[in-house]
């Protein structure tokens, strides 16, 4: 594809994200892809990041082109975007304007208007100190308050540091080789990574490299997995023969790392209320040669936790969350996260909680974790939480597991976040049932 062609499939893209607003842009990306097999790799590449560059910029160029130079909200395009994005990134004008040639597979001319946007925005940087805080750093106005009260002075480190692009972390599957192993086969195929600092099984890709072609990944012997979330699942600390409960499995990402600490004996149950999540974990159960994982649809008014009370040794919430977290790979979700959104979360939390506290065993533990930064999430959630069962305490040192570093064993809770871990965001909170009832 020419650089034309490129900056024309990443405006279609944007549209295309513009026009299904309540999906999140990487599965609006994934289909766009889906229905055009021809573009290559490469290609594929240079359009997501475009469009990505614009969608972690979103509110500074809305705030240039509305604020100072009196766009209407209609009539900010994503082709418009593109043009002052190409600006930002250092394009001079005039190959900006020679990308828009109105040629086959090339977006059409800049318009009078759109040329002399560009032209205004000459000398300007995209980052500027009249912007207000939340729009220089990229997050909605409501949500200043609560981030306030959770980093204090380290706001803007933060917020800076979920600004940036995500690393590409592979967790290895010691069902299946050592992270050694793993290591020199990357290696072989053409791949460079380190190991990860904190996780015992992680290594860190460098760039984005298209991991999931490679031989290693189709053998099962890594999976795609934040170090932050790999520490989620080290934190839970399963042991071979244990029966395990993970509630809220989704497509199975923990389930898969705690099946690994089981070395594949005793049980997991995965739940999930999304079929097609639940769904989504077969294939990735079976490549990771993981064979102790039977699934559960929850359903309204099922009876299936009823009955099973008490059961578990340990049970993991991973709850449904605000993924704030996670809003350097999903840059949009900041876009469509409302204030109401936290607030029946954090209900829906404390629901799950409630149902999951049940089902450990006397003397089991519980484990709470999140993608989300946010304290009426994590810990005040833990909080309330202990004060409604007097049977629960927080996990005390000795049982803390020692698949974590020394630094994330000096509590029974941790929160992991990009600019003090270099992870995503993630909350965890381990919690034992006394062993008399
Ligand atoms: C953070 S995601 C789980 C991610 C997954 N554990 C992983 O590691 O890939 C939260 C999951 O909770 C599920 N969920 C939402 N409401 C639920 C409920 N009431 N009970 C159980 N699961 C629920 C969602 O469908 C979603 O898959």
């Amino acid at each position: 594809m020419t650089p034309a062609a490129r900056l024309s499939g990443a405006i279609d893209l944007l549209c295309a994200i513009q026009n299904a607003p309540h999906r999140p842009a990487d599965a609006v990306a994934n289909n766009f892809f889906r229905e055009r097999r021809y573009i290559g790799g490469g290609d594929r590449r240079a359009i997501s990041t475009l469009a990505w560059d614009v969608l972690r910029a979103w509110r500074r160029l809305h705030w240039h082109l509305r604020a100072e130079l009196r766009y209407r909200h209609e009539d900010i395009s994503p082709r418009l975007l593109c043009a002052a994005m190409l600006h930002f990134v250092g394009q001079p004008l005039s190959s900006i304007q020679a990308l828009f040639s109105g040629e086959r597979y090339a977006p059409a001319p800049l318009s009078e208007r759109e040329y002399a946007m560009l032209a205004a925005l000459e000398g300007q940087s995209i980052t500027d100190e009249k912007q207000s805080l939340p729009v220089r750093l990229e997050y909605p106005d409501w949500l200043h308050p609560y981030l306030e009260r959770d980093f204090g002075e380290r706001l803007e480190e933060e917020m800076r540091a979920l600004m940036g692009a995500p690393t590409l972390d592979l967790r290895v599957n010691l069902l299946k080789g050592t992270r050694e192993e793993a290591l020199r086969r990357l290696k072989r195929e053409g791949f460079d990574g380190q190991p990860t600092p904190l996780s015992p099984w992680g290594i860190r890709l460098e760039g984005r490299q298209p991991v999931t072609a490679a031989a290693l990944f189709r053998d099962g012997l890594v999976e795609i997995q934040d170090e932050g979330s790999q520490l989620i699942a080290a934190a839970v600390d399963a042991r071979p023969g244990e029966r395990l409960l993970d509630y809220c499995a989704g497509a199975a990402g923990k389930t898969l790392a705690i099946a690994m600490t089981m070395e594949n004996k005793g049980q997991i149950v995965a739940c999930d209320v999304s079929s097609i999540r639940l769904e989504g974990a077969v294939k990735r159960l079976r490549r990771a040669g993981v064979h102790n994982v039977t699934r559960h649809l929850l359903k309204e008014g099922d009876k299936w936790a009823k009955r099973r009370e008490g059961q578990f040794e340990t049970v993991l919430v991973d709850a449904p969350c605000s993924g704030t977290g996670t809003w350097r790979r999903n840059p949009d979700a900041r876009l469509r996260l409302s204030e109401t959104d936290v607030q029946e979360l954090c209900v829906k939390q404390a629901a799950i909680l409630d149902i999951a506290a049940r089902l450990v065993r006397p003397g089991g533990k519980l484990v709470y974790a999140t993608c989300s930064l946010l304290g009426v999430e994590n810990t005040q959630q833990i909080e309330a939480f202990l004060k409604r069962r007097a049977d629960y305490q927080r996990l005390p040192s000795a049982r803390r597991s020692l698949f974590l570093p020394e630094s994330l064993r000096q509590d029974s809770a941790f929160a992991l976040t990009p600019y003090s871990y270099g992870t995503d965001g993630f909350f965890v909170a381990v919690m034992e049932r006394s062993a008399q009832n």
